[in-house]
């Protein structure tokens, strides 16, 4: 029987990203790929973007080793509003006001503030060589990568930024990010041979220097309200190509971020609020081996 089975659940989201955070810091066994497909079964399971499985910590000075599962039960390195929500849960139960975690993309800090509703979320440096994104074939300006989907003379989008946030993410520079059929493309250019490890993939619009809108479709997940990751990756992005400052504003579907590309040690900080939903147990019949 899965670890899971009768385990405790928060139910929260972060500007809309649905995320479900599982606290098993004191449960023996973890996570399969099979559990994290059953939690998101639409047969009394609980409808989610990202599943957040805390274990032990394995370093002194961490809180704990969150893995992070997509929907679809793949494994994710970086999740930036399922940190904002395990942030908020862990601080409101122990009154911290900051914390280090790991997760498969190394240590990260994470604090209160700078208002009493808003969480801040180090993400660590953004990785622009082709290797570390990764991509399929050498590209040594990863700015602008040749990728297009549509008619060769007149392709519907092409030329994205590529970046890595301990997730690969793929942006597209647009005028309107709501006049694609995001829910077709999303998934063709997620699993374009390109992208050995698959992508998320966005749409950005710059409005100025200090704004940018941003729309989503997730690895392993889909289509999102909002993607923490994907925000950070879109501010770099744009800030690489000068065509922005390196604190913006990111307006996405579910809300705003604030993200800051910061100068003096190239980390990006992405700040934002944290809801909290509700709490359940996991039913055990999700886990039950099908007959
Ligand atoms: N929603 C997340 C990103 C989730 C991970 C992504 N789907 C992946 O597999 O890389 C965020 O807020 O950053």
């Amino acid at each position: 029987m899965s670890a899971l089975a009768n385990h405790a659940f928060a139910k929260m989201n972060g500007i809309g990203n649905e995320i479900v955070v599982v606290d098993m810091r004191d449960s023996a066994g973890g996570v399969t790929p099979d559990d994290a497909r059953a939690v998101a079964s639409a047969h009394g399971g609980v409808a989610y973007d990202q599943l957040m499985v805390l274990s032990r910590p394995r370093f002194d000075g961490t809180e704990a080793f969150i893995s992070i599962y997509n929907n679809d039960g793949s494994e994710a390195g970086a999740c930036g509003n399922g940190m904002r929500c395990v942030v908020r849960r862990i601080f409101e139960k122990t009154g911290q006001t900051a914390a280090t975690f790991e997760t498969a993309a190394g240590l990260l800090n994470a604090w209160q503030g700078p208002a009493p509703d808003l969480y801040t979320v180090d993400m660590g440096a953004p990785k622009f060589g082709w290797q570390e994104i990764p991509l399929a074939e050498e590209f040594r300006d990863t700015r602008y990568i040749e990728l297009q989907i549509g008619p060769i003379d007149n392709p519907i989008l092409h030329s994205p930024s590529v970046v890595s946030m301990g997730n690969p993410h793929a942006i597209f520079w647009v005028e309107d990010v709501n006049a694609y059929d995001l829910e077709r493309f999303g998934p063709l250019l997620e699993n374009h041979p390109i992208f050995p490890e698959r992508a998320n993939i966005t749409l950005a619009h710059i409005v100025d220097r200090d704004h940018v809108t941003i729309r989503t479709w997730e690895r392993g997940a889909g289509l999102t309200r909002a993607c923490g990751s994907a925000a950070c990756a879109t501010a770099v992005a744009a800030a690489r190509l000068k065509r922005t400052e390196r604190k913006v504003e990111i307006t996405l579907p579910g809300g705003k971020l604030g993200i800051e590309w910061r100068e003096r040690d190239d980390h990006v900080l992405m700040t934002g609020t944290a809801t909290f939903e509700y709490e359940g147990r996991f039913d055990p019949a999700l886990f039950a081996p099908a007959a």
